[in-house]
């Protein structure tokens, strides 16, 4: 009898740093892929000593071991789509934004991890730039929350109008094929508004809010959602449409984890309460 089976699986590869308390990062990214049926590979950044209070220090790789983990993975396996976390400084950045043209790495989503939603900065001023030059137009879309929005755009956000103006300016002056602005650190009725824009169509995307303290990696893991389902082939709207409910799941099924904001619950269907 010939019991070998062969699985053909998409594979999708998270170019990010680690979280040690598990809510974020690499580690939400893998969690994200798997629960979509994606091969997820991965390319470690910086390694975060963090946990639900916050970040207590960050260790740089090499930018040469950043290199030739892509590589690695790229050469060999092969990956159907990309995406991009928490990048830390100018030379990750540019050595990153040249392997995807080497590399003719497709489906590249850019998560432009640069302040955390309670405000903290993630990577350094210089960062900011490198990353709007070199890898952001590479991207088909990029997924700044409230805080990197205002600073990619220059305008302060503070209502939908706000939202919808910075993502047509992100979309004008950085040249992506597709902007969402997310809104988990709006106040009140917008808090988990996100808005696309993509150069013709400008949506509002709403999900039911959900009460909970426990959001960290939200962002990370709607990104990966997005990578994940470009990789089985979808088209970028219904990909960013079926990231949108999973991230908004697994959120209502948030782990109530350390003293402060635990993670989103990625394998909801596997939790009991
Ligand atoms: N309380 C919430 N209820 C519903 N959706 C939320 C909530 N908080 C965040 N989200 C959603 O989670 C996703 C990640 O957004 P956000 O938290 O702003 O990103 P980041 O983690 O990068 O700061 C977005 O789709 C956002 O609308
Ligand atoms: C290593 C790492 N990467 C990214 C984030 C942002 O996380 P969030 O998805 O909550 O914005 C983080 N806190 N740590």
């Amino acid at each position: 009898m010939n019991t070998e089976i062969n699985s053909r699986i998409p594979v999708a590869l998270t170019i990010a740093g680690s979280d040690s308390g598990g809510g974020a990062g690499i580690q939400a990214d893998l969690r994200t892929f798997a629960f979509h049926c994606v091969h997820g590979t991965s390319a470690i950044t910086c390694v975060t000593a963090q946990n639900t209070l916050g970040v207590k220090r960050v260790d740089a790789m090499a930018t040469e071991a950043v290199v030739a983990q892509i590589q690695a993975v790229v050469e060999d396996i092969g990956v159907q789509s990309a995406k991009t976390g928490m990048l830390l400084n100018q030379e990750i950045i540019f050595a990153v934004a040249q392997q995807v043209e080497a590399l003719e790495i497709e489906n590249l989503v850019v998560d432009p991890v640069m302040v955390s939603r309670t405000g903290a900065q993630l990577i350094d001023d210089d960062a900011v730039k490198t990353l709007s030059h070199t890898l952001i137009p590479k991207a088909v879309i990029i997924t700044p929350n409230r805080y990197e929005a205002q600073i990619l755009s220059e305008l302060e956000i503070n209502s939908v109008e706000d939202m919808q103006a910075a993502a047509e300016i992100i979309h004008k002056t950085l040249r992506t094929k597709a902007v969402l602005v997310k809104g988990g650190g709006m106040q009140g009725d917008l808090r988990g508004v996100d808005i696309w824009f993509d150069g013709n169509k400008l949506e509002i995307l709403t999900c039911q809010q959900v009460e909970t303290k426990n959001t960290h990696g939200t962002g990370c893991t709607l990104s990966a959602a997005i990578a994940a389902n470009l990789a089985k082939g979808n088209d970028l709207w219904s990909s960013v449409q079926q990231a949108k409910e999973y991230v908004t799941t697994a959120l209502t099924h948030a782990l109530d984890i350390g003293k402060g904001q635990g993670p989103v619950g990625h394998f909801f269907p596997l939790l009991r309460n």
